[in-house]
C-alpha cells in the first residue's frame, strides 16, 4: 500500500484537483492545500483507508468547472493502484476521458454524469476489468462505444443524453441492474435484452430498432437499403427488390384506402355514432363497469369527469415531459398488467404507445369530493421533492380515481430487504436510504402541513428505488382517509410508519412474520437488554458500527411509541438520522 506522505501522490492530487477546480472557482470550502495531508487532514472528497491509501475521490456537486485530466491521476502508479472509486457527478467539468484511464485498474466505479465532457471514449475503457458501475450520462460524449460488453462484472451502464453513435455492444443484460442509452445517436438492432429492460432505456435514438422499442428492424433495414439504392443510382434494382418494393407499395395503398373508408364512415354517422364509439372503447380492467356506465350516461359521448374538465381532456396531465400528450383513451387502451392489489386500490403496469412504461393506481370508493381531490393533486404537484414520486396525471370520477406514475424499474426497499437477490445491502446504503427518506418526508410534512395531507401508508413497499439507485417515496397523499387530517398528530402516523421502516433496515426482518409483530418483538428484546440480538446478521458480519446502529434503533423506538405525542416530528427524526450519518461518514475517512 502507498503512503499519503508520498510527495508524488500528493503533488499529483493537488494538480488534478486544481485543474478540476478551474479558474473561476473560488470555493473556499475546498481544503486541498500543499502543506497538509489528503488523508490525515481529511481533504474534501478524498477518502482513505486505515493504511492511508487513497481509495475514493468523491467530488459530486463540488461546483467544479475546470478540466478533467485522468492521465495525470492514473499515470502515478501508487494512486492508480489504490483508487477504486472516482465520482465527479453534477459539476461543470469539461475535457474528455483519456486512454490512460486504463492504468487505474482498480476502479470499480466511474461516475462522471452531469458535466460537459466531450469527445470519443477511449477503447481502453473496456480494459477496466474491475469496473462495476459506469455512469457517463448527461454529457457531450460522441463517437462509438468501446466494447464494454467484455467487462464481465459491469452491472450498471448509464450513457443517456450524449451524442454517442454506432451499434450497442452485445451486453449480457441479466447482469445489469441499470442500463440506459436513451437520447443518443445509436443505430442498428438492439441486442437481446432478455426481458431485462424496457423501451425507456433506448428511446430517443432515431436509427435504433428492435425490441423493446416498437420499431421493427426489417422496415428500418428496408428504408436504409432504399436510401442506399438511390445513392448508388448506377446500380439497377434486382428482381427481388422490385418485387419487395411493389409489395410494400400495394400494402401502403390498401392501408390508405382502409383509413379513408373509416374516416368517411365515422363522419357520416355523426355525433350519435361518436357516442357509441366512445362507449365501445375496450377498457382494461382498471376502469370498472360502474364508472363506464356513469361516464356514458353523463355526457352522452365522452368520459366526462366530475373534476370540471372538458370532456376530451378528462385526464389531467401534471407533468409534461413524460406523458405530455397522453389521453385517457390511450391510457385505457394500452396493454396493462396488474402488479398489486393493495389496501387502497389496485396497481397496473401500463406500456404506452410511445414505449414509456407507467403505473396506474386505481382507487375505488374514496369519499372525497372531486374539487378536493383535484386540489390535493395540485398541491402534491407543487410540493416537489426529488425523492418523492409525483403523480404525472390523474383522472377522477365519483366512484374511482386513477393516478399515473412513472414506472420504477429497480423495485422497492421491501424487495431490497426481503427479496431473493443475493446482492449485499450494506450498512452505509441502509443509512443513506434512511436519511434520504427522512428528509423527503420531513419536507412533505412541512409543505403540506397546513392542508394536513399526510402520506398515510408509509411502508417499505412504498419506497421505490429510482434509476439512479436512489430511494423515493411513492403514493404520497393517496391514502383514502375518513374525515379531515388537520390535527398535527395526523403526521405522527407517518412517523410511526417510518419508524417501522427503520426497524426493517436494522433487523432485515419482515414487519409480520409467523404472527409476530416486528415492533413488539424489537421492543421486547430491547427491554430484556439483548439489544445486539435485534440487528441483521449481515450488518454484524460487515462490522458495521454497533454504536451507530444502536443510535438508529433508539430513533426507531421513539418513532413507534404508542403515544402520538411522544413521537418526534419528522423534522426531528431527519436531524437525528443525519447526525448518525455524519458520524458514519467521518469514520469512513479511515476505513474503506
Ligand atoms: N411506480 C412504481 N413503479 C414500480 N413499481 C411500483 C410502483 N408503484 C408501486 N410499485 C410496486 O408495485 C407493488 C404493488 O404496489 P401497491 O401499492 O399496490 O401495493 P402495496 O404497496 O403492497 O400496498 P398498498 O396499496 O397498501 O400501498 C409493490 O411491490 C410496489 O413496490
Amino acid at each position: 500500500m502507498i503512503s499519503c506522505e508520498n510527495d508524488v501522490v500528493k503533488t499529483t492530487l493537488i494538480q488534478f484537483l486544481t485543474q478540476l477546480k478551474g479558474q473561476q472557482n473560488n470555493n473556499s470550502t475546498l481544503n486541498w492545500k500543499p502543506d497538509t495531508d489528503p488523508c490525515k487532514d481529511h481533504w474534501n472528497g478524498v477518502y482513505c483507508d486505515a493504511r492511508m491509501s487513497i481509495k475514493r475521490l468523491n467530488l459530486y456537486r463540488f461546483n467544479l468547472s475546470g478540466t478533467l485530466d485522468v492521465a495525470l491521476l492514473c499515470n502515478v502508479p501508487p494512486l492508480a493502484a489504490s483508487l477504486t472509486f472516482l465520482s465527479l457527478d453534477d459539476n461543470k467539468i469539461s475535457g474528455g476521458i483519456a486512454s490512460e484511464i486504463v492504468n487505474c485498474k482498480q476502479l470499480t466505479r466511474l461516475h462522471v454524469s452531469g458535466n460537459q465532457l466531450a469527445g470519443n471514449l477511449p477503447a481502453s475503457l473496456a480494459m477496466l476489468n474491475n469496473l462495476k458501475r459506469l455512469d457517463l450520462s448527461n454529457n457531450k460524449f460522441s463517437g462509438l462505444l468501446p466494447n464494454l460488453a467484455r467487462i464481465s462484472g459491469l452491472n450498471m451502464f448509464l450513457a443517456q443524453n450524449n451524442n454517442l453513435s454506432g451499434n450497442i455492444p452485445t451486453f449480457y443484460f441479466p447482469n445489469f441492474d441499470h442500463f440506459n442509452v436513451s437520447f443518443n445517436n445509436f443505430s442498428g438492432q438492439i441486442p437481446d435484452v432478455q426481458g431485462h429492460f424496457f423501451a425507456d432505456s433506448f428511446l430517443g435514438n432515431p436509427e435504433l430498432c428492435g425490441y423493446p422499442l416498437q420499431k421493427n428492424c426489417t422496415s428500418q433495414i428496408l428504408s436504409s437499403s432504399v436510401s442506399k439504392t438511390s445513392e448508388e443510382e448506377s446500380k439497377a434494382p434486382s428482381k427481388e427488390q422490385i418485387l419487395i418494393y411493389s409489395g410494400y407499395a400495394a400494402l401502403g395503398v390498401i392501408i390508405i384506402l382502409f383509413v379513408v373508408l373509416k374516416i368517411c364512415r365515422s363522419k357520416k354517422s355523426g355525433k350519435k355514432a361518436e357516442a357509441l364509439s366512445n362507449n365501445d372503447i375496450e377498457k382494461p380492467s382498471y376502469v370498472s363497469s360502474e364508472s363506464k356506465a356513469e361516464d356514458v350516461s353523463k355526457s352522452g359521448f365522452s368520459i366526462s369527469s366530475e373534476c370540471g374538465m372538458v370532456s376530451q381532456q378528462s385526464l389531467v396531465v401534471l407533468s409534461k415531459p413524460v406523458v405530455s400528450e397522453l389521453k385517457l383513451e390511450e391510457l385505457l387502451r394500452a396493454p396493462a398488467e396488474m402488479i398489486g392489489r393493495g389496501t387502497n386500490g389496485s396497481l397496473y403496469k401500463v406500456m404506452l404507445t410511445n414505449g414509456v412504461v407507467v403505473v396506474v393506481k386505481r382507487i375505488k370508493d374514496w369519499s372525497i369530493s372531486s374539487d378536493e381531490f383535484k386540489q390535493r393533486m395540485q398541491l402534491l404537484n407543487q410540493a416537489k421533492h426529488s425523492h418523492v414520486l409525483p403523480p404525472l396525471a390523474f383522472y377522477c370520477n365519483k366512484q374511482e380515481k386513477l393516478l399515473v406514475y412513472e414506472y420504477q424499474h429497480n423495485g422497492s426497499l421491501f424487495k431490497l430487504l426481503h427479496g431473493t437477490s443475493k446482492k449485499t445491502f450494506d450498512w452505509s446504503s441502509r443509512l443513506g436510504i434512511a436519511s434520504t427518506i427522512a428528509e423527503a418526508l420531513a419536507f412533505m410534512h412541512q409543505e403540506l402541513g397546513q392542508q394536513g395531507i399526510i402520506h398515510g401508508n408509509m411502508k417499505s413497499s412504498n419506497i421505490l428505488i429510482n434509476k439512479n439507485m436512489e430511494p423515493c417515496i411513492s403514493e404520497y397523499g393517496t391514502m383514502p382517509k375518513d374525515g379531515q387530517q388537520t390535527s398535527t398528530f395526523a403526521f405522527k402516523e407517518d412517523v410511526y410508519g417510518f419508524g417501522v421502516i427503520l426497524l426493517e433496515l436494522l433487523t432485515g426482518k419482515l414487519v409480520k412474520s409467523n404472527g409476530i409483530d416486528l415492533t413488539d418483538w424489537v421492543q421486547s428484546v430491547v427491554r430484556e437488554e439483548w439489544t445486539g440480538e435485534v440487528f441483521d446478521r449481515c450488518l454484524l458480519a460487515e462490522y458495521a458500527s454497533e454504536e451507530r446502529m444502536v443510535n438508529m434503533l433508539q430513533v426507531a423506538i421513539r418513532c413507534v411509541n404508542s403515544s402520538l405525542e411522544a413521537r418526534p416530528s419528522m423534522n426531528q427524526v431527519a436531524l437525528m438520522i443525519n447526525t448518525i450519518k455524519d458520524e458514519e461518514e467521518k469514520s469512513l475517512i479511515y476505513q474503506v
